[in-house]
């Protein structure tokens, strides 16, 4: 079953930019991490995904068109900016949901404003960036929703915030394991911790979804035992140095180099999968070069 499913959606933004056409599908249950370098459209996508957007194509929650009032129920949207919240004060947004919302949890609220010490009665615009964000995390998350649409919601945190907030999202999807969450983030440790799935985008435009474990068997370091004529051209090779005497190999294409390698009798010493902060900058470097 699929929380959301995106077909054909394309959005114009001015003469330079297009998003998509964008084909999605985010399964139940799943944590999905989209990445991609500044500018690549995650904030355009996030948009898009939450209906916040005139545009093409058809987005569903749930099975309810984005624009229904049954898919406005069933998801939670923290965009990267949100200037109409700034003029009130918590506790008035607060009043609002649990008065009007039906998903509203106010002792899920109350948790939130314990854990991020959030004032009340003060105006939101008069709080720090930081504290901006943990007041729409604990406005949105505090709604009782099968779909978390979160664009970089680690930014601007301090680094309690941000376990605070991972721990949140862990238990979250552990008290409802049909809930999906797919969040925007530029960091590695993040998508380590929380992702099974990473979308990588570029120009507008989304790749499949790829399981996060499988970096892990595609992306690996190699040592070999000495040189091996023309391994610059041999399949997924990103990089070739010499680490004290043996020459190293980067690949992210483990399974395809190695087969190369062993069709010239090349003697491997040593291979480790390399971590996502050397992976993802590779996978992104390697988008650039090949397009999408
Ligand atoms: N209102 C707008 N009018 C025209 N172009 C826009 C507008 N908003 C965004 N863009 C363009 O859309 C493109 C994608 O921007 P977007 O903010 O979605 O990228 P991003 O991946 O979220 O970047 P970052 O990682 O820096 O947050 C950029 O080229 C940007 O200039």
């Amino acid at each position: 079953m699929h929380t959301l499913t995106c077909r054909n959606v394309v959005r114009k933004m001015g003469d330079d930019f297009t998003l998509g056409p964008i084909n999605l599908e985010i399964p139940a249950g799943t944590i999905t991490a989209v990445i991609g370098n500044n500018g690549a459209g995650k904030t355009t996508l996030f948009q898009a995904l939450s209906g916040d957007y005139p545009g093409k194509g058809e987005t569903n929650i749930l099975g309810h068109n984005i624009h229904s009032v049954e898919a406005k129920a069933a998801f939670s949207y923290v965009p990267q900016t949100f200037p109409e919240v700034l003029p009130f004060r918590l506790q008035q947004l607060r009043d609002l949901h649990a008065a009007h919302d039906d998903s509203w949890q106010d002792d899920r609220f109350q948790a939130f404003v314990h854990e991020f010490k959030l004032p009340l009665r003060k105006r939101i615009n008069k709080l720090s960036v930081g504290m901006q964000r943990k007041t729409v995390l604990a406005l949105q998350l505090s709604r009782d929703t099968s779909l978390l649409l979160l664009d970089e919601p680690f930014a601007g945190l301090d680094m309690e915030g941000q376990t605070q907030l991972e721990k949140m999202l862990l238990h979250k999807m552990e008290e409802d394991p049909n809930c999906s969450i797919v969040f925007a983030t530029h960091i590695a440790d993040e998508v380590g911790r929380l992702a099974d799935y990473i979308v990588m985008m570029k120009d507008g435009k989304t790749r499949e979804p790829m399981e996060k474990d499988s970096l892990a068997q595609q992306f690996k370091r190699i040592w070999l035992a000495k040189s091996v004529t023309g391994v610059e051209e041999a399949p997924g090779i990103q990089k070739v140095s010499i680490e004290g005497a043996l020459p190293q190999i980067l690949t992210n294409d483990a399974e395809a180099t190695e087969k190369w390698l062993a069709a010239r009798d090349a003697q491997i010493m040593k291979r480790e999968s390399l971590s996502l902060h050397e992976s993802l900058p590779l996978l992104l470097r390697d988008e650039e070069t090949n397009g999408v």
